[in-house]
Parts: structure tokens; C-alpha cells; sequence
């Protein structure tokens, strides 16, 4: 690590942690083949975070959102979620995905969609109405309780999601990629909306992108990850204000440095090769 990064261990042991990545490794076997796609990961997250991870195409990112979601089990390692060993999607888990397209029910209204986990969490219908209006009032979406999610645009589709996420009121929301397929102006409003959502409601947030950009401008901290082996290679403090807005934060000497700092792990770990062929 450089004397930019600092390890989040450097000032003892934490003692508010709520996601513990311990020594991951996933190898897909395949026909006569296997891909290590993830070498040896170990983080921790604390609680109320908001944490970006940042790697070259095919370091193993969505690799890792899958195994700490509970949706692929690990080769070796752990995934420790609010001190439980994550063996199953937990129940305290949101995770918003890049294809919104595929991610919400056509045949369903904006209202059913983000009310649909809430009933499978049993809530009273009251309670869930309450919730609904309040996530989608908080994306900004109030007047399209009614509408289908094709009748919404890219970057609409995407707020229902996120309000979806956050109306199951999650202790963890996991975000993969989530605005990669909207145009630039419709991306800049989302990352602003999950910067004020963090910042209102408090959700831990582990936030995964390939922009090296957006993991500066969104996080308080960016781990860069390695590609192949794949590890943390860097755990980077961003220490921008709190306050941030597209305009000032990105036009600032720290924020070029810290861009920096991260671009140039980047290319380190571009330089290796892609994911390993174990045999
Ligand atoms: N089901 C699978 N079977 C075999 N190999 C896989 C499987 N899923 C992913 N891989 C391989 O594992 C490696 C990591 O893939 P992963 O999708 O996790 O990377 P990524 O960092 O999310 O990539 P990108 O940024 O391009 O989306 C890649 O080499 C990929 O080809």
C-alpha cells in the first residue's frame, strides 16, 4: 500500500464492523478447466459506510457482490454479515444491479414492484404503503406510482429499483455497476442521489463500479482491486468533503490527485492478465 492509503486497521481494531470480507476465493470450475476468478479478498466494512470498489474488467468484482449477497459460495474463505457467516442471501441485504431492464417486473406497476419484497417480508399492508410512497418520494419519483416500468425511462427505471432497495429498508445495499448502461447527465443525478440517500437514511453502501471517477466522487473510501492473482491492492481514504456536487468536487486539486492515485493502481493492475487458469 502507498503512503496515500490508509488501512483501516491502522488505528486498531474496529469494533463497529458490519460486512468482514475474510480471505475469499472463488474458482469457477468449468469442463476440464477452472478460472480463478478471485484470489484471496479481505475487507471489512463498517457500519454506515459508504465503500466503492474499483478494478479492471474481469478482476473478479461481480464475483465478489455475488458471494457476499449469498448467491455464489466461495472456494475458501468467508463472508461475515453482521457477525453471521453468509451462506444464503441474508435477510438484511439489498442489492441494486446494472440491468434494471431485467431486474423489475413488466407486467407490474412502479408501486408493486417496490412493494413486492415488503410483502415477502410480511409486513402489514399499512406499513408497506407507508414505505413505498416514502422511497419513492425520496427518489424523487411521486407521480408514477400507476405507471409500468417500460413506460419509464432508463434512469427512472433505475430510481425505482434504488427505491425498491431502500423501502426493504436493507442494513446493507449493494449496488453492481448500477449506472453503467444510463447516459452521462441521468448518471451524474444518480450518483448525487445516492450520495444524498446515504447521507439522509445511513445505509451501509458497497458500492462497485469500474469508474474510476465515480468510485472517488461516491466513496469514503475505494478499495482497488488487483486482477489476477486478484486482492486488494490498495484500501484509499478519500477525504473530500462530505459535501460534495458534481462541479466543485470533481474540478478540485484533491479530487484530481486522489483520481489519480487510483488511476495509476489501475494500470498497475491492468498490467498483469486477466483472470488465472488454474488448470
Ligand atoms: N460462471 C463463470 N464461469 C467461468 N468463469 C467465470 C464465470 N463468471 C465469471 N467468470 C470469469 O471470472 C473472471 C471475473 O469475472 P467477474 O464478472 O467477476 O469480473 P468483473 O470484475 O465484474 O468484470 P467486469 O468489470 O468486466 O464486469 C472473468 O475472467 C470471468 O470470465
Amino acid at each position: 500500500m502507498s503512503a496515500m492509503s490508509q488501512t483501516r486497521t491502522a488505528a486498531g481494531p474496529r469494533t463497529d464492523v458490519l460486512l468482514d470480507v475474510r480471505g475469499v476465493r472463488k474458482v469457477y470450475e468449468g469442463r476440464g478447466r477452472s478460472v480463478e476468478a478471485v484470489r484471496d479478498l479481505t475487507f471489512t466494512v463498517a457500519r454506515g459506510d459508504l465503500v466503492c470498489v474499483v478494478g479492471p474488467s474481469g478482476a473478479g468484482k461481480t464475483t465478489l457482490l455475488k458471494c457476499i449477497a449469498g448467491l455464489l459460495a466461495p472456494t475458501s474463505g468467508e463472508v461475515v454479515l453482521e457477525g453471521e457467516s453468509v451462506d444464503g442471501p441474508p435477510p438484511g441485504m439489498a442489492v441494486v444491479f446494472q440491468e434494471y431492464g431485467r431486474s423489475l417486473f413488466p407486467w407490474m406497476t412502479v408501486r408493486k414492484n417496490v412493494e413486492l419484497p415488503l410483502k415477502q417480508k410480511k409486513l402489514p399492508k399499512a406499513r408497506r404503503a407507508e414505505l413505498v410512497h416514502q422511497a419513492l418520494s425520496a427518489v424523487g419519483l411521486d407521480d408514477v406510482h400507476g405507471a409500468y416500468p417500460w413506460q419509464l425511462s432508463g434512469g427512472m427505471q433505475q430510481r425505482v429499483a434504488i427505491a425498491r432497495a431502500i423501502a426493504y429498508e436493507p442494513h446493507i445495499l449493494l449496488m453492481d455497476e448500477p449506472f453503467a448502461a444510463v447516459d452521462a447527465q441521468t448518471r451524474a443525478d444518480l450518483e448525487d442521489l445516492v450520495r444524498s440517500l446515504w447521507q439522509r437514511l445511513g445505509v451501509t453502501t458497497l458500492f462497485v463500479t469500474h469508474d474510476i471517477d465515480e468510485a472517488v466522487y461516491l466513496g469514503q473510501r475505494v478499495l482497488v482491486l488487483s486482477s489476477s492473482p486478484t486482492v486488494v491492492l490498495d484500501d484509499v481514504t478519500i477525504d473530500l468533503p462530505a459535501q460534495r456536487d458534481q462541479l466543485t468536487t470533481r474540478s478540485s486539486t484533491r479530487f484530481t490527485e486522489l483520481r489519480g492515485h487510483v488511476f495509476e493502481q489501475i494500470q498497475r493492475a491492468k498490467q498483469r492478465s486477466g483472470a488465472s487458469v488454474v488448470e
